[in-house]
């Protein structure tokens, strides 16, 4: 049967920022959003809360900081989708206090990222950048010093998730010894072999390769101390989040030749846009391959992502789902049953459901299906109801203590 959402689709804003791929667009259309504003860039300050201040919702990737101040002055938003993997840009506690649910791509640019570091590790153990560098000068060095095949050589995964285990898998077919260390216990592929610490993988490691989300724990997770510990001559891979290694640390290392090569494509201060300058201490070390965040940018996974993505915005916005949302309750809902469907957050405090079920009752509303779910400060409840009592149970809804957002989804 044909959904009637209470706000029809061409009254929804979608507000897509930083080249998220044609595909989403495709997608939104297909279902029938008409109201698509989008921008090949990332956006900060003013530009910013211009941008999304009527938004309904809003699609980013990794550089779009969407802080508490930002998120409070984009009153309309009902949810924000991350075409990426990381959701570090996005206070995602304070959009869960907002009702605002978030959600990823949490595997559709995995292989790339795994591709680009397997390449990385055969040019690193090679010394390829600096022989590129130097053949760009006019300069030749054929030589075999200091280059060597992968085959036997150990790779040290700090992080086996999702990029991470790919890696490994990887890693194994070339030849390579997988370690890794992880702080949870994880299933280990293949021949790889969890070890017991950082310090045992960084002493053991040929190539260490970060896969880390961005963390409090994980900030500075590589400095001067934990570069000391890796072999001499090995080499450093981080394509996670600028802020996991102490970029002035590892130039240290380097300078003194402690540490072989490195290859990074993730910093602390990244820059705004393709028009702006790169600065870093490490672009004076030819043995240092330099990329910019490119691991999950590929022709494919940005495809995938679009498509992955709008798909869970289109899902929320249609059925009310939260399946798979990284702040919120995950409420998984059947398709549209025929009758009238509301969505109710609120404060996770006692009584809330008793007072729902209290107010629908004294004002003789049936309740034909309730869904919910909670995390330690949210609720989200879902109501289906006969849709000619809908309007009364609306009104009942918001009216009830601890209420955040709540509304009639059709
Ligand atoms: N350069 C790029 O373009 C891209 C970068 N990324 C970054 O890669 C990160 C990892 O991605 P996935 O593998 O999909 O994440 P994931 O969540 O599947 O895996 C992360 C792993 O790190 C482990 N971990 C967390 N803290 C740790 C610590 N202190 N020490 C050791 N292990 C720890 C977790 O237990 C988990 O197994 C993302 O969070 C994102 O920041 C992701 C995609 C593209
Ligand atoms: O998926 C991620 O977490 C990434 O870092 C990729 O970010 P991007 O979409 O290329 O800005």
């Amino acid at each position: 049967m044909t959904q009637r959402l209470s706000v029809a689709k061409d009254k929804l804003k979608f507000v897509l920022l930083e080249g998220i791929h044609a595909t989403a667009v495709d997608a939104l259309q297909a279902d029938g959003y008409t109201q698509i504003v989008t921008s090949p860039k990332a956006l900060t300050g003013d530009a910013l809360v211009e941008a999304i201040h009527d938004a309904h919702f809003l699609g980013i990737r990794s550089r779009t900081q969407l802080t508490a101040e930002v998120l409070q002055q984009a009153p309309k938003l009902a949810a924000v989708g991350c075409f990426c993997i990381g959701t570090n840009q996005v206070d995602l506690a304070a959009a869960m206090h907002l009702g605002i649910p978030v959600f990823n791509a949490p595997f559709s640019n995995t292989r790339s990222v795994a591709e680009l570091v397997l390449a990385e590790v055969i040019m690193l153990m090679r010394g390829i950048p600096q022989k590129n560098a130097l053949q760009h000068r006019g300069g030749w060095d054929k030589s075999a010093a200091g280059s060597y095949e992968v085959r036997g050589k150990t790779l040290g995964i700090v992080g086996y998730g999702h990029i991470g285990t790919q890696i490994g898998v990887l890693a194994e077919q070339l030849g390579m010894r997988v370690i890794f260390h992880d702080i949870e216990a994880k299933l280990t592929l293949g021949n790889a072999s969890q070890v017991a610490s950082l310090d045992e993988l960084l002493a053991g490691a040929d190539v260490v390769t970060l896969h880390v989300p961005e963390l409090p724990s994980t900030v500075n997770l590589i400095g001067a101390e934990q570069l000391a510990k890796m072999k001499p001559g090995a080499h450093l891979i981080n394509a996670s989040r600028g802020t996991v290694v102490d970029i002035d640390a590892l130039a240290d290392a380097l300078e003194r030749k402690h540490i072989g090569g490195a290859a990074i494509d993730v910093f602390p201060v990244e820059p705004k846009g393709n028009d702006a300058v790169f600065e870093s201490p490490l672009t004076r070390f030819e043995n240092v391959l330099l990329t910019p965040h490119i691991g999950g940018s590929t022709a494919e996974a940005q495809a995938n992502i679009g498509r992955e993505v709008a798909a869970k915005l289109i899902r929320y916005s249609n059925n009310g789902s939260t399946v798979s949302a990284v702040n919120f309750p995950e409420v998984a809902l059947p398709e549209h049953t025929g009758r009238s469907r509301l969505l109710h957050i609120h404060r996770n405090v006692p009584g809330v459901l008793a007072h729902v079920n209290e107010r629908f009752s004294q004002a003789g509303i049936n309740i034909a299906a309730q869904y919910l779910r909670t995390n330690d400060d949210v609720g989200y409840v879902v109501i289906d109801v006969d849709s000619t009592t809908s309007d009364a149970a609306l009104s009942q809804l918001c009216g009830v203590p601890g209420t955040i957002r709540c509304r009639v989804l059709y």
